[in-house]
C-alpha cells in the first residue's frame, strides 16, 4: 500500500505508540520530548495537575498573565507532567481537553510542548480556537520573541500532500477532507453524482501501486482467519443496494450547541467549529458488491442459523478496520452489531462500485463496507480487516464521546472538565463506565432527520420575485431520511419558525417498491409552496421586509419525529452529532430590487458561514438575514473570505453539464 506514512518514513526519528509507528511528520520540540504517548498511556495516566478545567471563567487581561518561558512550555509535553501548548502567544494546559478532543487524544499529545498553529496550518478542520482555550485552560503567555520561536521551531510536515484530485464540492476542510455539494444542488439528481457525493474523511486517503496484487483484507471469525483479494470478491455473487449515506453530524448547522446549566435551552458557546450553509451531509447512490454475510459464511460462520436465533451469537460486534491511519499510526476502526452484518435483509455490503462506477478513492477504493441505515462513519472505507468481538473497536473514532447518549445531567462543563469522561470509558459493550448511576449508549443507527435545502440559509428573495411568492407561496424543498431503515410518513414545513406547519409533498422516486418493511435506506425528497399568512402579506404590500424562519419536521411511520430546538436538550454531546432537532433556516423577503443591491453593494451570497459570521462580527451587526446587513456586506468582505480553512466553490460557476455528470 502506498501511504503517506510509508512515503515520509525515512525523514524522521520515530515515536512509538502502542507498538505502532508514530508521528512521521513531527520533529518539533514537543515531539522529541513527548514520545511516550498513546491512547492507553493516556487513559492510565494520573495527571498531577490540580483543578479540572473551568469553562466559564473570566479571561484575564494579557498584562495580568504570568510569563512562561519556552523551556517550561517544552517540559510540559506529556499527560503526567501536564500537556501544554502555545497558541497565538498564549500558553494552555490541554491535559483534560486532550481526552475528549474530537480529533483524538494522540494528535493533541503530538503537539505537547509546541505551537498549535503549526498543526492547524495543516488541519483545516479547526477555525480559531483561542476563545475556547482562553476560557477553559489558559495558563499564561510567552514573550513575543518566544511566541515567534515556539511557532518557528515547531516542525510538522503535511501528511495530506498526495490526496486525490477533487472538484465541484463545497470544501469545508482540506485535511482531513470534508466536503459536500451545496444544499440545493443535492436536488439535481436523486442519485448524487460521484463528484458531488459528500466526503468526510478522518485520515489521509490510502492508495496502492498495484491494487490487484497488493490490496487485501482479512476476516477473522472464531477459529479461522482468511485473506481476500479483489479477485476473490469478484468470484462471489454480486448484490445491489440503493442507499443514502448520512454523516453522524448531518445537520452541520447549527451544531455545537451545549446543554446549559438550567437545561431549558441550548446555547451556542465558543467551541470551535465551522458553520456552513444549510447543507445536508448526506448523498445517495446505488451500490454493488458482495454481501457481508456471504463473506462471513465463506469463513465458516453459520449466518443463517445465527440470524434465525437457532445458534447463540458468537460475539456482539463486527469490528471493521480501515487501511487508513492517522499520523500517530493509529488505524481507523469502527464496530457494527454482528446481528446487522448477518441480517439477510440488513443489506450490509462490501461495496466495490457506486452508481455503476468503481469506487472513487475518497469513497474507499477498492472496498468499502456499506452499512445502510447507520451513521456514515460506520461505513468503513478502504477495508483492511473484519473481526468478531464483544468490545468496541479500540480506535479513537469508535470510542470517542460524540455519538453516545449521555445521562440527563451531563453538560458541556462536565464533559470538558471530568477526567473520567474519556473515550475509552465507553469501550465495554457500548456502555458508559465513568458514571455508576447512569448508562450511556453508543448510537449506531441514525435517527429520523430532515433538512431544508431551498431556500438556502440567509437567502434573499428580491422584489422581482415577490409577486409570485405572494400569489403562490414560498417554495420550500428538502430531503428526509427515516434513519435505521424506517419509512418517512410525513414531512411538515413551517415558515414562521415552527408556530404553524403544513404537510409537504413527498417524493421517494419509486423506492417504496424496492424496499421491504423497515428497510428503507433511501432518502425522500419533499417540496411545498407554503402560503404567506395575511399578516406577512400585509407587511410586504406595505413595502416592509420580512425575515422568515423556515423549519422542517419529518415523522416516520412509527410516529417518531424530530425534536424541537428546546427538546433537543435531551440529546447532548460535545460536537452535536446525531442531534436531529428541527433547524431554523432564516430567509428574507424584501421589496428592494436584488439587482440594485447587487449593483451598489456586490452580491455577497452565498458565502460560507464561518466567514459570514466573521463578517457579521466585524460589522458589529446582530440578527440574521436583515436587509441592512445584506446591504452593508460588500464585495470587499467577500474578498476577505479566508480560502485557507474553508474554500468556497460557487456551484453557479460550474455548468449544468458539470453538475450532472
Ligand atoms: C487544544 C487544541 C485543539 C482544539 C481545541 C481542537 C479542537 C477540535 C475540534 C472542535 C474538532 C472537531 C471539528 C468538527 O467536528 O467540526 C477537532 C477535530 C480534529 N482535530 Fe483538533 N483540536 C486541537 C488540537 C489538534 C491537534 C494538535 C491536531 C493534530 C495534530 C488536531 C487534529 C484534529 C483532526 C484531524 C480533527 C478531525 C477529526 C475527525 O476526522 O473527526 N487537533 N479538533
Amino acid at each position: 500500500m502506498r501511504s503517506s506514512l510509508a512515503r515520509l518514513a525515512p525523514a524522521v526519528a520515530r515515536l512509538r505508540v502502542e507498538g505502532r509507528r508514530s508521528s512521521s511528520w513531527q520533529l518539533g520540540a514537543g515531539a522529541l520530548a513527548g514520545s511516550a504517548i498513546g491512547a492507553a498511556a493516556l487513559c492510565e495516566s494520573k495527571t498531577t495537575l490540580g483543578s479540572p478545567v473551568a469553562t466559564n471563567r473570566e479571561v484575564p487581561r494579557d498584562q495580568d498573565l504570568r510569563i512562561i518561558g519556552l523551556e517550561e512550555l517544552r517540559a510540559h509535553n506529556n499527560m503526567d507532567d501536564g500537556l501544554w501548548i502555545s497558541y497565538h502567544g498564549h500558553v494552555y494546559d490541554v491535559t483534560h481537553f486532550a481526552r475528549i478532543h474530537p480529533g483524538g487524544p494522540g494528535r493533541i499529545q503530538m503537539a505537547g510542548g509546541s505551537d498549535l498553529q503549526k498543526y492547524f496550518d495543516v488541519y483545516h478542520v479547526h477555525p480559531d480556537v483561542s476563545k475556547f482555550l482562553d476560557r477553559t485552560c489558559l495558563l499564561g503567555r510567552l514573550t513575543a520573541a518566544d511566541a515567534k520561536r515556539s511557532y518557528e521551531e515547531t516542525i510538522f510536515g503535511n501528511p495530506y500532500e498526495d490526496e486525490p484530485p477533487r472538484d465541484l464540492q463545497q470544501t469545508i476542510a482540506k485535511a482531513p477532507r470534508w466536503a459536500n455539494l451545496m444544499g440545493p444542488y443535492l436536488l439535481d439528481s436523486f442519485r448524487t453524482p460521484l463528484r458531488g457525493f459528500y466526503v468526510r474523511n478522518h485520515f489521509p486517503v490510502p492508495s496502492w501501486e498495484d491494487v490487484e496484487n497488493d490490496y487485501e483484507f482479512e476476516v477473522s471469525v472464531p477459529g479461522a482467519t482468511r485473506s481476500f483479494k479483489l479477485k476473490d470478491l469478484r468470484a462471489l455473487p454480486q448484490a445491489t443496494v440503493e442507499a443514502t449515506l448520512i454523516c453522524g453530524g448531518a445537520a452541520l448547522y447549527p451544531r455545537y450547541l451545549h446543554r446549559t446549566e438550567n437545561r431549558e435551552s441550548w446555547e451556542q458557546k465558543e467551541f470551535p467549529r465551522h458553520e456552513v450553509n444549510n447543507n445536508f451531509w448526506g448523498s445517495h447512490a446505488v451500490w454493488t458488491g458482495v454481501k457481508c454475510r456471504d463473506v462471513l459464511r465463506l469463513c465458516g460462520l453459520d449466518v443463517d442459523a445465527l440470524a434465525l436465533g437457532e445458534k447463540p451469537m458468537p460475539a456482539k460486534y463486527l469490528r471493521l478496520t480501515g487501511h487508513d491511519a492517522d499520523e500517530t499510526g493509529a488505524s481507523f476502526g469502527v464496530t457494527i452489531p454482528l446481528e446487522k452484518a448477518i441480517d439477510p435483509f440488513g443489506d450490509v455490503l462490501l461495496a466495490t462500485t457506486m452508481n455503476g462506477s468503481t469506487l472513487p478513492a475518497d469513497h474507499g477504493y477498492p472496498v468499502r463496507v456499506l452499512v445502510p441505515g447507520f451513521a456514515g462513519v460506520r461505513n468503513c472505507k478502504w477495508l483492511a480487516k473484519m473481526e468478531l468481538s464483544d468490545e468496541l473497536h479500540s480506535s479513537h473514532v469508535d470510542t470517542h464521546t460524540d455519538e453516545v447518549i449521555y445521562p440527563p445531567n451531563m453538560n458541556f462543563e462536565d464533559h470538558v472538565a471530568k477526567a473520567s469522561f474519556t473515550g475509552q470509558a465507553v469501550k465495554r459493550a457500548g456502555r458508559w463506565e465513568g458514571d455508576q448511576d447512569n448508562e450511556v449508549f453508543r448510537v449506531m443507527e441514525m435517527p429520523v432527520h430532515s433538512s431544508v435545502l431551498v431556500p438556502e440559509l440567509h437567502s434573499v428573495v428580491g422584489k422581482e420575485a415577490i409577486a409570485e411568492v405572494l400569489k403562490e407561496g414560498l417554495e420550500v424543498k428538502g430531503i428526509a431520511l427515516g434513519g435505521g431503515g424506517h419509512r418517512i410518513a410525513r414531512v411538515d414545513v413551517s415558515i414562521d419558525g415552527g408556530k404553524s406547519y403544513i404537510p409537504a409533498d413527498l417524493d421517494d422516486h419509486g423506492m417504496e417498491k424496492v424496499h421491504k418493511r423497515n428497510y428503507h435506506w433511501s432518502w425522500y425528497w419533499w417540496s411545498k409552496k407554503v402560503p404567506l399568512s395575511e399578516e406577512m402579506k400585509h407587511q410586504l404590500l406595505a413595502g416592509q421586509s420580512l425575515t422568515l424562519q423556515v423549519v422542517s419536521r419529518a415523522m416516520t411511520e412509527h410516529g417518531n419525529t424530530q425534536p424541537s430546538r428546546q427538546d433537543a436538550v435531551s440529546l447532548y454531546n460535545l460536537v452535536g452529532n446525531i442531534c436531529n432537532y428541527q433547524t431554523h433556516t432564516p430567509a428574507a423577503l424584501t421589496c428592494l430590487y436584488m439587482f440594485l443591491l447587487t449593483f451598489f453593494h456586490g452580491v455577497v451570497l452565498p458565502l460560507c458561514d464561518s466567514c459570514y459570521q466573521a463578517s457579521n462580527a466585524q460589522l458589529g451587526l446582530v440578527g440574521s438575514c436583515d436587509i441592512t446587513r445584506l446591504a452593508t456586506l460588500s464585495q470587499r468582505l467577500l474578498a476577505s473570505h479566508d480560502p485557507r480553512h474553508s474554500i468556497y466553490i460557487d456551484p453557479r460557476s460550474t455548468t449544468p453539464t458539470d453538475r450532472k455528470s
